[in-house]
């Protein structure tokens, strides 16, 4: 797992580099320059683009100059470059930049506090105004030409972060930023482009390697950790040779009602084809026939035969559509406790009757999206603030909460949060969710931790569903045809 740093760790790091490498700090930004040339010139292959690189006089507006020099460098014959002189300070790297533009071609303009702001003829506007140094909102002049750029409709290409963005993860609705159509950021993604406030800020972002430190940044302390593929590769367990169903555990997955049979098969497809030994489903009698139909291979459990057969699952998943029998959950929760997945229905149970919080078995695993979390913990502004409970509920009562989103956050006991990366657009239609709770049982039955298992379950439930949108160009990804590629995904591991 990489870690999401802040941008003082972000500094420290960039002066443990500059000291250790050694490198000196006007080459570390020509090298960050460098990068961001190299992403912008895949965006942006024609020589011809007219470009405007709008800069500070801090050391985001230092890197404008310098990709401004190299962009010129490179071919680019249309590059202008505003100075937003709002200031009279102005970091070593700029002055030392500015001095290295001045030998080129390119069109230079200084702005001045009050000065008119001319229009913006280019096509693609490059942001270097302002970068992780933000300390205060976006007021007077600053704001004055943020809100010129943004009335100009025009591409823009922000440097490290968007201008006005805070990058630690609180992003108050009130204050203005750029909008950036793409960000091209350095080392590590900042911690804000994972909460959905930042959708109004950028679109996409793109993470080059500065050459910062490693060791140094995976060394510092951090509360959050981004999945990468190494790490499902390494948790993720291969069949071995003599093992059989009994190997894979058994999962009871007790989900449906009349009108939401659906997730209930949906749910148990996903065991099925995560690799559960045996799938049981504890469904109305009525699904039966569907069930039977669409997966042969699951078995069923009458609700009044759950005390007697209990013993015999490995883990328990409960909750989608579960409508009317929902008093189920309750009872469960007084049989011996099992690895158990909470979901949709059971998590509305548990926001109205709270004391069975209490009751769960350790290190449950529940996969709230946004309403059924506050619903559960109550109403929340912001998403930090609704990730700020949910690692203190994970942490307070040793469970593992999934808050699913674009990116979703698994707040796990120890207080850290995993964000999983997978996963598109394409993904956000009806039974998704049940998929997900069919996985997570899969992987508890096989004997995952319920860390692993959440890791796991997020991150090839979102491959998935990215493998069918890039590979197969599905431009809606339906429940069941992530289920069915989850052998592939899985097989590629
Ligand atoms: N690893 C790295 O870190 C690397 C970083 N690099 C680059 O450096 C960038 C960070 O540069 P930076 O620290 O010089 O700050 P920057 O964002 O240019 O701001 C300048 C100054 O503006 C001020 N200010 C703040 N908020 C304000 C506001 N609302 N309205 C008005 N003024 C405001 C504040 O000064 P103050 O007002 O506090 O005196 C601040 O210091 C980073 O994003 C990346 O692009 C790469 O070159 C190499 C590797
Ligand atoms: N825009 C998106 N990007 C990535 N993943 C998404 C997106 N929209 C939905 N998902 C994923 O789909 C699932 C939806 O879950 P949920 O809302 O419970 O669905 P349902 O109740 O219909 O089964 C979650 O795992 C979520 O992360
Ligand atoms: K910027």
């Amino acid at each position: 797992m990489k870690n999401v740093i802040s941008s003082a760790q972000m500094r420290d790091a960039d002066r443990h580099t500059i000291d250790t490498a050694p490198i000196a700090s006007v080459d570390l930004m020509e090298r960050a320059s460098l990068a961001f040339v190299g992403a912008f010139m895949q965006l942006y292959p024609d020589r011809h683009v007219s470009v405007l690189v709008c800069c500070g006089t801090g050391n985001n507006g230092g890197d404008g100059l310098a990709i401004a020099r190299l962009l010129q460098g490179h071919g680019y014959d249309a590059v202008t470059v505003w100075i937003a002189r709002f200031t009279e300070r102005e970091t070593d790297d700029f002055a030392t930049n500015l001095t290295r533009l001045h030998n080129t071609p390119v069109t230079v303009a200084e702005f001045l506090p009050a000065d008119e702001l001319p229009e913006i003829r280019q096509s693609v506007v490059i942001d270097a105004l302002l970068g992780s140094g933000l300390n205060k909102p976006l007021t007077g002049d600053w704001l004055r030409l943020v809100e010129h750029i943004n009335q100009a409709s025009k591409q823009v290409v922000a440097v490290d972060i968007p201008t006005g963005l805070r990058a630690n993860g609180i992003i108050p609705a009130t204050e203005p930023t750029i909008f950036a159509h793409e960000v091209i950021t350095f080392q590590r993604p900042k911690l804000s482009f994972f909460f959905p406030e930042s959708a109004q800020t950028m679109d996409r972002f793109q993470v080059v390697d500065i050459g910062l430190d490693e060791a140094f940044i995976e060394g510092a302390p951090a509360d959050f950790k981004l999945v990468e593929p190494e790490d499902i590769r390494l948790a993720y367990r291969k069949r071995k040779p003599f093992s059989h169903k009994g190997t894979y555990g058994h999962a009871l997955i007790i989900a449906g009602d009349t009108s939401t049979m659906g997730a209930a098969i949906l749910c148990c497809g996903a065991s099925l084809f995560s690799g559960a030994g045996l799938t049981t489903a504890c469904i109305p009698q009525e699904g039966l026939l569907a069930l039977n139909t669409r997966h042969p291979e699951v078995m069923y459990c009458a609700m009044a035969d759950l005390p007697d057969l209990w013993d015999r699952f490995d883990a328990i998943g409960i909750g989608p559509g579960l409508g009317r029998r929902v008093a189920l959950f309750e009872k469960c929760l007084a049989y011996e406790p099992k690895p158990m997945v909470i979901d949709a229905d059971a998590l509305t149970a548990l926001a109205h009757e709270q004391s069975l919080l209490d009751k769960l078995p350790a290190r449950s695993i529940l996969t709230p999206h946004m309403k059924e979390f506050d619903r559960l913990f109550g109403d929340h502004g912001t998403w930090w603030d609704r990730v700020r409970t949910a690692r203190e509920q994970a942490n307070a009562r040793g469970l593992v909460i999934v808050l699913k989103n674009r990116y979703t956050f698994i707040a796990i006991p120890d207080g850290r949060v995993l964000i999983n990366l997978t996963g598109n657009p394409a993904m956000a239609t009806g039974g998704m969710g049940d998929v997900l709770t069919g996985m997570l049982v899969a992987f508890l039955a096989q004997g995952y931790t319920p860390e692993e298992a959440a890791m796991l379950a997020c991150y090839l439930h979102g491959a998935a569903g990215d493998r069918l949108v890039a590979d197969v160009g599905m431009a809606v990804v339906p429940a069941t045809q992530v289920i069915e590629h989850l052998p592939a995904i899985n097989g590629m591991l």
